[in-house]
């Protein structure tokens, strides 16, 4: 594959107090070149997950996956006449050249993207969602996932953040902070559940159910109104399905995608058994590079801060440089601080005292493109030792 010019970018989203700075018109450089690894793909049921020691070294190779990125993907160019004019302004009101990122069209042909679970997942789901002609490459942990991305192995992500019913996905924040890859995109999948069994297991013969956490939780009334007490977390829902089927379990199914049922060869005993009829999962698209940032469309920023010099209001006053710009915050989501577990109050007591320490994930309405965004993270950094842009991308506008 011919390697392709590495795009104008006039953003780059950096890990500290640079992430602001860097709005300038400067270009990314790949720590390496780009290279083609073949790796496992789950056209079907069998297709192992990545281990979480796969890892590949990192080798310069001069031909690449990929080069330019718009919204997470790679893909030939498509003819100048039927692509978008760019259409924002760089900071001095001049016109942003256009660039091969805008050329290229978002199937996600030739992509590898990483999920976690077995072939049948909704994580897979979701992947093809938001790449619909890419490879999938199933992984073992969600940590194996961004361990693919990073040493090149795959192209891109697609790993749950939140769901209606479940709530926050945490494991997938923190990951977050411990790599250096960028948020590119967001898809929202509505999440169906089937209760799923072997062929002429009936509801009455069930014990025992099994699944991801989060689907357990996810049907908690219905299952104990179907009569099965017994819950068992396994790592992800298709995974469930395959343990039911392989193991020919008599008293035991698994809550699962209607998918995974034809893929494992189980009976569909129960259909939609999520405890509120909506049950949408929203996940993040990931990906080495960040991508160029846009105000003709709706966007979303995401960012992590930790605070410092805690004074009475200093979450609502760091909160308040978005609120004094008209900027709206989907989300926040707060986490330890891990490195910094405790801050210590000030010593209005003769005994200091020591409150846990949070980072703040905050999602904002807003692109990075826009002036107002920069000076409001700007302003930012005067309550916080370091902001960091996880990723400027466009929002999931889809139906679900
Ligand atoms: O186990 C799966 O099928 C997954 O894709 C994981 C997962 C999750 O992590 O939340 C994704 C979507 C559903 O909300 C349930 C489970």
């Amino acid at each position: 594959m011919a390697s392709m010019t590495t795009p104008r970018l006039p953003f780059l989203p950096a890990r500290t107090r640079s992430a602001v700075a860097a709005t300038s018109s400067s270009s990314p450089s790949s720590p390496l070149p780009r290279r083609s690894i073949k790796c496992s793909s789950s056209t079907n049921a069998n297709s192992a997950p990545l281990p979480s020691t796969s890892r590949q070294p990192r080798a310069p190779v001069a031909d690449g996956v990929g080069s330019a990125d718009l919204n997470g993907l790679r893909a030939p160019p498509i003819p100048v006449a039927d692509s978008p004019l760019p259409a924002y302004r760089d900071p001095h009101g001049l016109p942003r050249p256009l660039t091969s990122a805008d050329l290229m069209e978002s199937s996600g042909e030739g992509l590898k993207v990483a999920y976690q679970g077995f072939p049948g997942a909704y994580s897979e789901a979701a992947a093809k969602k938001a790449y619909p002609n890419c490879q999938t490459v199933p992984c073992e942990h969600f940590d194996t996932a961004f361990q693919a991305v990073q040493n090149w192995i795959v192209d891109r992500a697609v790993l749950p953040l939140e769901n209606t019913l479940g709530g926050s996905i945490h494991r997938n924040y923190d990951l977050l902070l411990r790599h250096e890859l960028h948020i590119v995109g967001e898809v929202r999948l509505a999440v169906r559940h089937c209760l799923l069994a072997n062929r002429g297991v009936k509801i009455g013969n069930l014990r025992n159910v099994i699944s991801h956490p989060q689907a357990l939780a996810q049907c908690e009334h219905t299952l104990t109104e179907l009569g099965i007490e017994h819950r068992q977390a396994v790592d992800d829902t298709a995974g469930a399905a395959k343990l039911v089927a392989e193991q020919m379990l008599q008293d035991t199914g698994a809550v699962a995608s209607s998918l995974a049922a034809e893929l494992y060869g189980l009976d569909i005993l129960a259909e939609n058994i999520q405890d509120e009829k909506v049950n949408v999962t929203r996940f993040m698209m990931l990906a080495r590079e960040p991508i160029i940032p846009r105000v003709d469309k709706p966007f979303k920023t995401s960012i992590v801060f930790p605070l410092e010099d805690w004074k009475p209001a200093q979450l609502l006053k760091a909160l308040a440089v978005f609120a004094l710009r008209d900027i709206n915050l989907t989300k926040i989501e707060s986490r330890p601080h891990k490195k910094r577990p405790f801050r210590v109050a000030d010593d209005t007591f003769s005994t200091p005292v020591k409150y846990f320490n949070y980072l703040f994930y905050v999602d904002l309405e807003a692109s990075m493109a826009d002036p107002k965004t920069r000076k409001a993270l700007g302003n930012l950094e005067e309550f916080a030792p370091f902001v960091r842009v996880l990723g400027s991308y466009p929002t999931d506008v889809s139906e679900v």
